[in-house]
């Protein structure tokens, strides 16, 4: 299924959003000469319907924040179309674009420093009337102490400072500023993450009645899967640049087809102790996107990895060999750490013994049991183990390459058919089959 297909709304959107990408150039030398890039945002395609809310959601550093700017182009990308009732913003002159930017505008993660220090919430919110030459200074007023109302608080305070309100009041604030030039669509970067949960509930219920109110299209990002499942009418999950899940909140929600996402679903906090934490969900963090890992970006968390043909593992055993490779390729294996670590004071002078301690330390490091189920493949790690104590690091890279490489690193997954109505960039539905999980408890 291609993915412009997969990813849009049922209704005529109002964004269109394909293959968008921005890669920041990595330099060196005199001649700032380029040696990588950072692929923040990595071919993303996704629409919003007037009046839709639509999550873009996942940890920290997976690169909504770069999306949502390359949108609103307050970064340029570097490929692809963001069209806006149907003109593509990405080939604006500043004419079009100033036009544009009253029509998208954007709330921040912090209203502190969105404000300045010295002028009144009033003159605040009546600033992008000035800078878009609308009525005269007395009328700009009246329109923000109207605003000021619609968003729950006092017209009165249009004559206040920053400092004299509160985090969720100044998060109002910033939402009348934003209301005040009339957009049809909002990009709400993270609104209410500094906010504190009581006030949370507040302002997410007010983004919601004014987006009734006003037939607002909303871009909503958020790392926290429970708020965007209280907000949003459909998900965009990405990973490393890329979106993994895309689909109506219910679906997703009720049937996560990407294991990218259920482990993000079984982070969420829950009031249950035993449960609770991210434990049951993600290790490690988000592998730096100038140097991606191969195939599916997520193989090197994945707790569902394919496996390879010709071995039965049981898929935590071989999640703990996939580890093994995976700090073999990121970063190698610190064979003096280990050696120091069984108090071998040099290669020569280890004995048969103090090697296996060194293969069990191994084992322990990337969680792989003492005796893989399997035999056929205990005995290619059981090999692959010794090189490394030998310090034949290639051959074992090579050697367990051979062995048990899985699809999941040859080649990178489309957007496919899940069976479920929404679709996931997974090789666990290359043959079209829904994967049945258990619904996460929240
Ligand atoms: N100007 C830049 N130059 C180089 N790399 C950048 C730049 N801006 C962002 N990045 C990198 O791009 C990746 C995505 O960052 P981005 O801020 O978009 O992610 P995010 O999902 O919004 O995370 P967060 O919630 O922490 O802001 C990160 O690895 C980040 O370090």
């Amino acid at each position: 299924m291609s993915q412009q297909l997969s990813t849009s709304t049922a209704r005529e959107p109002l964004l269109e959003v394909r293959n968008l990408k921005k890669h920041y150039p990595i330099t060196q030398g005199l001649l700032n000469k380029e040696v990588g890039r950072v692929r923040a945002v990595d071919g993303i395609s996704f629409d919003i319907a007037p009046g839709e809310t639509v999550g873009l959601v996942g940890e920290s550093g997976c690169g909504k924040s770069t999306a949502a700017e390359s949108i609103l182009r307050l970064e340029d990308p570097t490929e692809g179309s963001v069209n806006f009732d149907g003109e593509d913003i990405t080939t604006y002159n500043d004419t079009e674009l100033k036009r544009f930017r009253r029509e998208a505008q954007m709330i921040f993660q912090n209203p502190d420093s969105s404000f300045d220090p010295r002028m009144t919430m009033g003159e605040s919110i009546s600033e992008p009337l000035r800078i878009h030459n609308v009525g005269p200074r007395e009328r700009r007023h009246e329109i923000a102490r109207n605003l000021l109302e619609r968003v729950g608080l006092n017209a009165d305070d249009a004559d206040r400072y920053p400092h004299e309100l509160s985090g969720g009041q100044k998060q109002r604030v910033a939402l009348a500023r934003a209301l005040v030039v009339n957009p049809r669509l909002i990009v709400a970067d993270e609104p209410v993450s500094a906010l504190d949960v009581s006030v949370q509930a507040e302002v997410l219920s007010l983004l919601q009645d004014i987006q009734d109110e006003f037939d607002l299209s909303i871009l909503f990002i958020s790392h926290d899967m429970s708020v965007v499942r209280e907000v949003c009418d459909r998900v965009a999950v990405m990973y490393l640049g890329k979106i993994v899940e895309i689909g109506d909140t219910e679906s997703l929600f009720e049937n996560p087809q990407h294991p990218y996402t259920r482990a993000l679903l079984r982070s969420i906090p829950t009031v249950d102790l035993d449960s609770r934490g991210i434990d049951a969900g993600l290790h490690g963090e988000v592998p730096n996107p100038s140097n991606p890992p191969s195939g599916c970006n997520f193989h090197s968390r994945c707790p569902e990895v394919i496996q390879p043909e010709g071995y039965e593992f049981e898929q935590e055993n071989w999640r703990g060999v996939m580890n093994l490779r995976v700090s073999m390729n990121e970063h190698g294996v610190d064979v003096d750490g280990l050696r120091e670590f069984v108090g071998v004071e040099d290669d020569e002078s280890a004995t048969a013994a103090e090697r296996e301690r060194m293969k069990d330390e191994l084992r322990r490091e990337h969680d792989i049991p003492e005796q893989l189920t399997s035999s056929a493949a205990e005995s290619v790690l059981d090999e692959a183990l010794d090189d490394i104590v030998r310090r034949n690091l290639d051959d074992a890279r090579s050697l367990l390459a051979d062995e048990f490489e899985t699809v999941c690193e040859q080649s990178e997954p489309d957007l496919m058919d899940t069976g479920t109505g929404h679709p996931a960039a997974c090789h666990l539905h290359a043959d079209g089959v829904a994967q049945t999980i258990e619904p996460a408890d929240d």
